[in-house]
């Protein structure tokens, strides 16, 4: 029975309500991306500069949905052909509809045979949001984060975008979720993993959570320590040692490939790139991940070590291991023979240094990516940042297999001569007989398969007829040494019908564009007054403890053991892109 005194306080209560409500939206800003409209407090973590990062994963995820779709079909079909289909009534209709393969797909709509997307780091769900949204096909997305305030926020935002049949908010350890979900019949069909620098601690959850053919989306902001700034940190993350050479956005990208692989390998699994992004400060990778003890066995031939040359910036790949096939399409294993440098550099006479392993193999699945790009430009409303999309993934389409790539300014820097254009370095590769494309990772790249010793020619050839000065031909520099041999080719730099890549003619978007403030990766959200706190304390109490410590060594103060304590957080994170990439593209 209702009292007076209980309408009194449900009456309060309502007016509780609307004042926490008017408070809650007077306490956050709200944010609009895709068509998402999220609350966004301070204390929970947003950069908007990664919208590229999650529009690409949409797009990406959009297109898996259709082919998981077309496979469940294709069963269904093979098993309707081989039994007698169960009549009508037998099948409950609720039953029916729910399973029903449709031929078009929706978003914001569940499906009972859809995918199953976890978000390990949702932050404030903002992606786990749009996933519900924007991706067609989906059955279910956890949205999970460590920070109960985040959980919060992710669970106002579902009820304000009227999800809650579809995403599902979740406080925990994002690779317990992982662990407790690894049952064959628990496992996610799609994975997302966007921390704050290295994901690598959650590889060995990851390989085993993700479904059979399933798709681990994976982001590592510590681009630096991928790129070489700190190679024994990226030994101790990733097991692979990063140079920090001209192509090490790609190298990174080819080690984060190898760290996920041999992760997957452990369980008799193994990966398959469909798209590998080095944009901006981070890496983002796509990988399927299959079963088969058989293919396994072939993982140590898709992996390489580096010898880059420190003089001249040659670089020459030694895989690990060789498959050879025998009779029968049987394959045996053996180790790699070599080494396939000398102690020297061919072409310079300096040392090599040594770095890896990397994935060797393709880093993209061309035929996926292309139908993305199909997709988005049918689309082309959908996305804030279609036109970049549409721009490096067409530059990918084009990329060849080849790993790693030489910069053109490098080299005529290593010579101090002045560049060759795009179209005429391009040229003289292609009319040598050899393949060159761009990376999306680098402007003025040459990835091709021309032996080093025909990229010198050609730099030669190119000095010929652009004489240096003779102060820069120093006995014994890497430029005196290049230069005192002949070339052993005709150079021809005339320019060659396909020196122009499709990507430059259509004028795309395949570079960042001008950085707006407060670009990069950003650190952790901050904390409240009352964390603030509590951390202020915890730093008095710790004032002079690494003084005191450094001063325990018998050696004095090891700056080494002082930088880790102080930067292990944001260790990798301070990517400069421009570095070693300030090049403009030359014409
Ligand atoms: C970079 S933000 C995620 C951004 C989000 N994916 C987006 O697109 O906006 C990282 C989030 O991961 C959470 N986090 C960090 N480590 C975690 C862990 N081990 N398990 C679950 N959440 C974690 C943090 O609380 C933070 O909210
Ligand atoms: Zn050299």
């Amino acid at each position: 029975m209702e009292t007076d005194s209980n309408k009194c306080n449900s009456n309060t209560s309502i007016k509780h309500d609307q004042e926490r409500s008017e408070e809650f939206v007077q306490m956050f800003n709200t944010v609009k991306e895709g068509k998402a409209t999220i609350f966004q407090p301070k204390s929970v973590f947003y950069n908007p500069v990664q919208e590229f990062n999650r529009d690409l994963t949409i797009a990406v995820i959009s297109h898996f949905a259709r082919e998981h779709f077309e496979s469940l079909k294709i069963t269904q079909e093979k098993r309707n052909l081989h039994s007698k289909p169960p009549s009508e009534e037998t099948v409950d209709n609720q039953e029916r509809q729910n399973h029903e393969i449709p031929d078009i797909l929706k978003a914001g709509v569940r499906y009972e045979n859809g995918l199953r997307i976890l978000e390990g780091l949702a932050a404030s769900g903002l992606r786990s949001i749009r996933f519900g949204m924007e991706i067609p096909g989906v059955k279910e997305v956890i949205s999970n984060d460590f920070d109960q305030s985040a959980v919060e926020i992710i669970r106002k935002n579902i009820q304000n975008n009227n999800l809650q049949s579809i995403v599902h908010e979740n406080y925990g350890d994002a690779a317990m979720v992982m662990y407790q979900n690894k049952g064959f019949k628990d496992r996610f069909d799609v994975i997302d993993l966007d921390p704050y620098g290295s994901a690598s601690h959650f590889f060995d959850a990851a390989v085993q959570a993700v479904s059979e053919g399933g798709l681990l989306c994976i982001t590592c902001t510590d681009a630096a320590v991928l790129c070489g700034n700190a190679g024994e940190t990226c030994y101790a993350k990733y097991g692979a040692m990063s140079l920090h050479a001209k192509y090490c956005h790609e190298m990174g990208l080819r080690i984060l490939l190898q760290c996920i692989e041999s992760h997957a390998n452990r369980y008799s699994r193994y990966i398959e790139p469909l798209l590998s992004v080095s944009v901006d400060f981070y890496m983002r990778v796509f990988v399927k991940v299959f079963t088969g003890q058989g293919k396994v066995k072939r993982s140590v031939s898709k992996m390489a070590m580096v010898y880059n040359c420190t003089g001249c910036g040659s670089f020459v790949l030694q895989r690990l291991g060789q498959t050879i096939p025998t009779k029968g399409g049987n394959f045996k294993y053996s180790p790699a023979t070599g080494p396939p440098v000398g102690e020297r550099c061919d072409h310079c006479g300096f040392k090599h240094q040594f770095g890896g392993p990397i994935w060797a193999e393709a880093i993209h699945n061309v035929d996926f990516i292309s139908k993305v790009i199909n997709n988005v430009r049918a689309t082309p409303k959908q996305f804030g940042t279609a036109k970049r999309i549409e721009g490096v993934l067409s530059v990918m389409t084009e990329e060849l297999p080849v790993p790693l790539y030489y910069i053109t300014d490098e080299l005529s820097s290593i010579l101090h001569c002045t560049s060759p254009t795009l179209l005429q370095i391009r040229s003289a590769i292609l009319n040598a007989g050899y393949k060159v494309s761009l990376s999306h990772a680098a402007k003025n790249s040459n990835k091709t398969d021309a032996p080093n010793h025909v990229i010198w020619d050609i730099m030669r050839a190119w000095v010929k007829d652009h004489p240096i000065h003779e102060r820069h031909l120093k006995p014994g520099t890497p430029s005196a040494v290049i230069l005192a041999k002949e070339p052993t080719i005709n150079v021809n730099f005339d320019i060659h019908p396909e020196a122009n890549p499709k990507s430059r003619q259509q004028g795309l978007v395949r570079w960042q564009q001008n950085p707006e403030p407060d670009w990069g990766p950003k650190s952790r959200a901050k904390k409240t007054d009352d964390e603030n706190s509590q951390m202020l304390d915890k730093r008095q109490r710790n004032q002079g403890h690494r003084k005191r410590k450094a001063e325990q060594t018998e050696n004095g103060p090891d700056k080494k053991l002082i930088g880790e304590f102080d930067h292990e957080e944001d260790e990798g994170q301070n990517i400069n892109r421009t570095d070693p990439l300030t090049v403009k593209e030359r014409t």
